[in-house]
């Protein structure tokens, strides 16, 4: 009963990641390298079910899940589950480096999420204070891990980091990333239910970053292609897909945004992260990197995962009217958002 069940979430959970080898072996760790994830914000609606997600990946050999409260009730509880990693709570920030020291990769779901009728930039006040403060212990503890910021607002947040690491000295652009997998994941499952295609077989890169018009995905660029897609219905799925974060958000009414799909989001992302530090080759994924594609410093787009991080951020490829006109539209907003985190790291 329990292998049935453990089988069906791996088969789901290798569908989804693009680089397809998620969960593959559950038990056996075999040679793997030790590898270190910490979670900040681990006892969050994201923390949580991402805390589950890695305690059943192989990669993982230690997992330190950190919160300003509830932590070692969740590190008893995930903590039971007979899989490779050894996991431990910490609580307030006195246990911060603790939690940090010796992390290879340090992912932040850390701070408050949208109500109906927010704009992820309504959160900066509260939540670019908790990822300068974060990415300063960073900064300090492991300067050297792969950092995976989910917090929002994306776009502003990640500029943070890259000031707080800059100002540090601690900074390697190949290691910093905002997490936009689940803009991937929203574009690959309305593509495939629209274009009738198996959902597991669709790829859709997604650029530019993680709000609103600022989400650009490729559908031109889609594969399996379609050519039973109007132009109104790649509008549509656009839109369905800038807004597919609202959506969620809308649904639960107040009681938060995306934290389940995220959740599976940045496991996989996290799990590139580790593939690419074990020397796995043509690990893909899009992200919201340094990047110099475009004139904006930060932008989203298929990156190529290595030993040291970034190997590699891959271009736009071709875009159709449609999208060089998204991309033109998306600019303004994006260069604002990236501009008002580096001002408030610097002012701060
Ligand atoms: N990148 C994305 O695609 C994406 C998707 C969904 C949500 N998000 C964002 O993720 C964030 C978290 O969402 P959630 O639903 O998990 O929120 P939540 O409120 O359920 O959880 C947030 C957690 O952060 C903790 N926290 C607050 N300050 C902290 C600090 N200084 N150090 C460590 N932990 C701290 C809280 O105690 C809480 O447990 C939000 O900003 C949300 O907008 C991003
Ligand atoms: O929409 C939100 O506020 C959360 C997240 O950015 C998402 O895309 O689901």
């Amino acid at each position: 009963m329990r292998t049935a069940l453990l089988r069906s979430v791996e088969t789901a959970l290798r569908r989804g990641s693009s680089s397809s080898h998620f969960l593959r072996r559950p038990f056996s760790s075999g040679s793997l390298p030790d590898r270190k994830v910490a979670i900040l914000g681990a006892a969050g609606g994201i923390g949580q079910p991402l805390s589950l997600l890695l305690k059943l990946n192989p990669l993982v050999s230690s997992l330190s899940l950190y919160d300003i409260a509830g932590t070692p009730g969740v590190a008893a509880d995930v903590s039971h589950i007979n899989t490779r990693a050894e996991v431990a709570g910490y609580a307030g920030e006195d246990q911060l480096g603790k939690a940090l020291e010796g992390s290879d990769v340090v992912i932040i779901p850390a701070g408050v999420p949208r109500k109906p009728g927010m704009t992820r930039d309504d959160l900066f006040n509260i939540n670019a204070g908790i990822v300068k403060s974060l990415a300063t212990a960073i900064a300090k503890y492991c300067p050297n891990a792969l950092v995976n910021i989910i917090s929002n607002p994306v776009n502003s947040t990640v500029p943070i980091a890259a000031e707080v690491f800059k100002k540090a000295g601690t900074y390697d652009e190949k290691k910093l990333f905002g997490v936009t997998t689940l803009d991937v994941l929203r574009a690959k499952t309305f593509y495939a239910a629209k274009a009738k295609v198996p959902v597991e077989e669709v790829n859709v890169p997604v650029v530019g970053g993680h709000a609103g018009i600022t989400i650009l995905p490729l559908f031109s660029q889609a594969t399996p292609a379609s050519n039973s897609l109007s132009h109104e219905d790649v509008k549509a799925l656009t839109k369905r897909t800038q807004d597919g974060g609202t959506e969620v958000v809308e649904a639960k009414a107040g009681k938060g945004s995306a934290t389940l799909s995220m959740a599976y989001a940045g496991a996989i992302f996290a799990e590139a992260c580790l593939k690419g530090l074990n020397g796995v080759p043509d690990i893909i994924e899009c992200s919201f990197v340094q990047s110099n594609i475009t004139e904006l410093p930060f932008f989203a787009s298929k990156v190529r995962l290595g030993k040291n991080g970034v190997e590699e951020v891959l271009g736009l490829g071709p875009l159709s009217d449609f999208e060089k006109q998204g991309l033109e539209s998306l600019k303004s907003e994006l260069k604002s958002s990236i501009e008002k985190g580096i001002k408030f790291a610097s002012e701060n």
